[in-house]
């Protein structure tokens, strides 16, 4: 045990005989003096730690990069919050090329990469190299669990290898009915509300349309498309605003609002701000519960039933569901499968990272379709071939057939992103290019910047052009075009997400016709996805 008094004494007897004796001060004054010396010298050693290290000695700064902005300490935060996301990098790779070092809060430097051969170094070659910054890690796993997207090293590897069979096109191939069915749905809302009284607007040409705020639906849709996939009926669209809607839909929908508040910049910041009792830490608390409530019921239902299926033998001949697949999938090495535990951390990943990136996704492109009504008349008619038997339930190879829905996915996802921006940090010292790179380097990968590079994509390169990708053998490689990233940790749900959103895309727009609400104005925030701020809302028709 600690003996305090004897540690006071022993400080007492250290002053007296090294400051008090020598400098004749009184105790008082000196009390005073080691106070204002010792705040001081923690003003010095920040000052110089946070400004004249990181902005002037760390080896790093030789790298190219803009000037600090004017907010004290806080790097380029003031050019960050000011533009729309990953317009800064834009600018800078134009400005300084492929390897940039700027400065965020607290001046931390951060190397932005564009450059497609170092993008190919950090994501392949040396990709165990680079790490998922810890903060990251740490908010995502709150909400996604420990579960694939913030696995490391040869955990990461390990569950990649076994999840990979999981996500296979025949995997895929057996779900596409399944991810139709919240399609129709939502298409059957949308036609209710068109053919009902209310949100009537008149445009300017007389004609009669109605107000949808469409991102809504579409976050519905897809958290039902991931239920099924599930083998479970979530009903997120069908109860949504109403007291039986579950937990799970409104947790979501909670923790992915369009929350840009002081208090989250501030939280984003000073991160120990997560824990101050306010209403949206509470919240964001309450919806934490449930998400694990709910997806504890979610895998214990599915090992239930594929006990019960492989008991009667009824599973053979059936298509199985993702969760299927994986409770029975097993480890090569081990002989041993995932635990309960660790498939609801899957499990909490996939419906996380699987439904929101996909339903920004669809808004931005029915935003991009109202603004381009040539393009969505040409879509509407290359779709409805596809209808023609009013079969509403197209197969794997059915809705891959079609080049122009093909290539406004691609297009889509080019110009807006639904992920503009990710992180790493490098575990070792390393080089790129010609700098040196020392280990914990933040580094951000950006592939807002590739996809908009008029060096890659021609003067045209901000202009939603599907029929760019008529060519599509002369456009960008690997490393400039990655919606989905690049490398070892490429996502493992894009051919999943490339069906869905062909399959919900092309039922929605069959009957239905998108225009530009009038005056609506939407900014692209990036809350972890690229978001549109206040909710995509739009102008319909039935057609
Ligand atoms: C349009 C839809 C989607 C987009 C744009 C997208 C984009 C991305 C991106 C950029 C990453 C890499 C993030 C990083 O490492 O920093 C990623 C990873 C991941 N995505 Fe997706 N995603 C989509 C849909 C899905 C779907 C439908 C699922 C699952 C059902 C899914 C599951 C995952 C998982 C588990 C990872 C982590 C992979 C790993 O680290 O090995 N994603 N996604």
């Amino acid at each position: 045990m600690v003996n305090y008094q004897l540690v006071q004494d022993t400080i007492q007897k250290y002053i007296q005989s090294y400051v008090l004796n020598p400098t004749g001060l009184d105790p008082e004054a000196a009390k005073k003096l080691s106070i204002q010396l010792g705040v001081s010298s923690i003003i010095v050693y920040y000052f110089f730690r946070l400004f004249v290290y990181r902005l002037y000695l760390d080896p790093i700064n030789r790298l190219p990069g803009p000037k600090v902005g004017w907010i004290p300490f806080m790097g380029n935060l003031d050019e960050i919050i000011k533009d729309e996301s990953g317009t800064p990098h834009k600018r800078w790779a134009k400005l300084y090329g492929g390897v940039v070092v700027y400065h965020g809060p607290w001046n931390v430097p951060r190397v932005s990469v564009t450059d497609h051969l170092l993008l190919k170094q950090i994501l392949t070659t040396e990709e165990y190299d680079y790490i998922k910054t810890p903060e990251t890690s740490d908010f995502l796993r709150r909400v996604l669990g420990n579960g694939l997207l913030v696995a490391e090293g040869t955990a990461h590897r390990h569950q990649r290898k076994m999840l990979n069979p999981a996500f296979s096109v025949n995997a895929i191939r057996s779900i596409v009915p399944l991810m139709a069915k919240p399609g129709h749905r939502l298409r059957d809302t949308w036609l209710g509300l068109v053919n009902s009284d209310k949100n009537k607007m008149h445009g300017d040409n007389g004609e009669i349309y109605t107000e949808i705020e469409v991102s809504t639906g579409l976050s519905m849709a897809t958290l039902d498309v991931i239920g099924w996939a599930f083998g479970q009926d979530f009903k997120a669209l069908e109860n949504h605003g109403t007291p039986h809607q579950s937990k799970l839909s409104r947790a979501y929908l909670d923790l992915f609002s369009n929350d840009s508040s002081f208090m989250r910049i501030l939280t984003f910041i000073i991160p120990v701000f997560r824990f101050l009792p306010t209403q949206r830490n509470r919240d964001v608390r309450r919806d934490l519960k449930w998400l694990d409530e709910e997806s504890r019921a979610l895998v214990q239902a599915g090992i239930d039933r594929a006990a019960k299926e492989k008991a009667t033998g009824v599973s053979d001949n059936k298509p199985k569901d993702l969760l299927a697949v994986m409770v029975d999938l097993i480890d090569e090495e081990t002989g041993e499968g995932f635990t309960a535990e660790e498939l609801r951390h899957q499990c909490l990943t996939f419906l996380a990272a699987g439904h929101e990136t996909t339903s920004v996704s669809l808004s931005w492109c029915l935003w991009l379709l109202a603004q381009n009504q040539q393009i969505q008349d040409d879509l509407r008619e290359e779709v409805r071939t596809l209808f023609q038997d009013n079969d509403e339930t197209p197969t794997y190879e059915e809705i891959n057939s079609l080049p122009l829905l093909n290539n406004v996915v691609r297009e889509t996802l080019r110009l807006i992103p639904a992920v503009p921006m990710t992180s790493r940090i490098s575990r070792v010292a390393t080089a790129l290019g010609p700098y040196a790179v020392p280990a914990g380097t933040r580094i951000m990968i950006c592939p807002i910047a590739t996809h908009h590079s008029k060096d890659i994509w021609g003067e045209d390169a901000e202009v939603f052009n599907p029929s760019r990708w008529e060519k599509s053998e002369q456009l960008g490689n690997a490393y400039q075009y990655m919606p989905f990233l690049a490398g070892g940790r490429q996502c493992i749900g894009y051919k999943f997400a490339l069906v869905e959103f062909k399959v919900l895309l092309a039922l929605l727009i069959r009957n239905l016709q998108y225009f530009e609400k009038p005056g609506f104005v939407v900014k692209k925030k990036q809350q972890v996805t690229l978001r549109p701020s206040p909710d995509m809302t739009l102008w319909v028709k039935s057609v």
